[in-house]
């Protein structure tokens, strides 16, 4: 649980002040799905900027990673069509289009927090949104297995043979390292509130020359997330997802929700197959290598829509290290059946 602290003259003025990472899943912004209209995800971003806005009205420092999986299928399906009818535009590689998703989702949830801050009257903590560019390694072997679902229709395909519908899958590779942490660290620790990390950043490769390229997939930005957070040295990362608490046997007979996890349990329940890759897979993941971090840490677990109960410690589920923790910071594990 997260104990509010005394209402501060300025945000990181508190003692009792910590540093949280709030991570919004694409999905979240698209209520009404494929069809969303632009209102309604402004809407969206409204309604999650409440319990944003009480985070930072209570003195915590805030960081707001965000999800990308709908919004760069469309933004790479509208690059598709266009390009019969006005094929002098230039085609968008899936680098862009993440740098495109990132723009246009930065704009709703830093408008909407900002204003949801100035209406609230208190002391306002600026809202910044940074452009976020992740590193990859260029011989991950995700590149020849793509796993990550972009566009919201259901349906299997590849990046090459997309499934009626318009989903696709692309490689997502694990992300290495963020070029603008120290440019996060710093603007939380000025009391900015900071929108970053979006569609788990631009994925980069480097060049033998020492220089970045773009390249084609679409990074997890559960695993951005938890880097980031641990970077930042956050005390809790809050993953937000389509459900308000993790459960073992999910959608079968026998399924169970959990209050609390710890990082064995966790492990035991990854390696049985209770949390598939593009869905809870990468929320565990990301959970137990930022708790494994360093000690004191606290992953969260919930619907948007229960954010502020799980917040104030009655509901979603906490994932701690356990008595038998052992911790070792790093970059995100690779999921099983990776190449080391
Ligand atoms: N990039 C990414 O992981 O987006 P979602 O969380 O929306 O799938």
């Amino acid at each position: 649980m997260l104990p509010p602290p005394p209402p501060p003259e300025r945000p990181s003025a508190s003692p009792a002040a910590r540093t949280v990472v709030v991570a919004v899943g694409g999905n979240a912004l698209l209520r009404g799905g494929e069809r969303a209209t632009v209102a309604e995800q402004f809407e969206a971003a409204a309604r999650l900027a409440v319990p944003l806005a009480g985070l930072l009205g209570a003195g915590h420092r805030l960081l707001v990673t965000h999800g990308n999986g709908p919004q760069v299928g469309f933004i790479q399906r509208r690059s598709e069509l266009v390009a019969p009818l006005a094929p002098e535009l230039p085609a968008l590689g899936l680098d862009m289009c993440v740098a495109d998703s990132q723009g246009s989702l930065g704009y709703l949830l830093v408008s909407t927090l900002a204003g949801r801050l100035r209406a609230a009257g208190g002391p306002r903590p600026g809202v910044a949104g940074l452009l976020t560019h992740t590193v990859v390694d260029a011989d991950d072997p995700a590149f020849a297995r793509p796993t990550k679902p972009i566009g919201s229709v259901p349906g299997r395909g590849s990046a090459r043979e997309p499934a009626p519908g318009g989903e696709r899958l692309v490689p997502s590779p694990v992300p290495r390292a963020v070029l603008e942490t120290e440019a996060v660290r710093a603007l939380l620790a000025a009391g900015i509130a900071v929108v970053a990390g979006g569609g788990g950043g631009i994925p980069l490769v480097e060049r033998p020359d020492g220089t970045y390229r773009g390249v084609e997939a679409v990074v997890d930005k559960d695993l951005t997330s938890a880097l980031l957070a641990d970077a930042v040295g956050a005390d809790l990362l809050v993953i937000t997802t389509g459900v308000d608490r993790v459960a073992v046997d999910f959608g079968r007979p026998g399924q169970r929700f959990l209050d609390r996890l710890d990082v064995a349990g966790a492990r035991r329940l990854l390696a049985e197959g209770h949390f598939p890759e593009g869905s809870m897979g990468p929320k565990i993941r990301g959970a137990l290598r930022f708790v494994t971090g360093a000690p004191g840490r606290e992953a969260l677990i919930t619907s948007v829509a229960g954010l502020p109960a799980a917040l104030a410690g009655r509901g979603g589920t906490r994932i701690r290290p356990g008595p038998a923790a052992a911790y070792a910071p790093g970059p995100p594990p690779a999921p099983a059946g990776r190449l080391p």
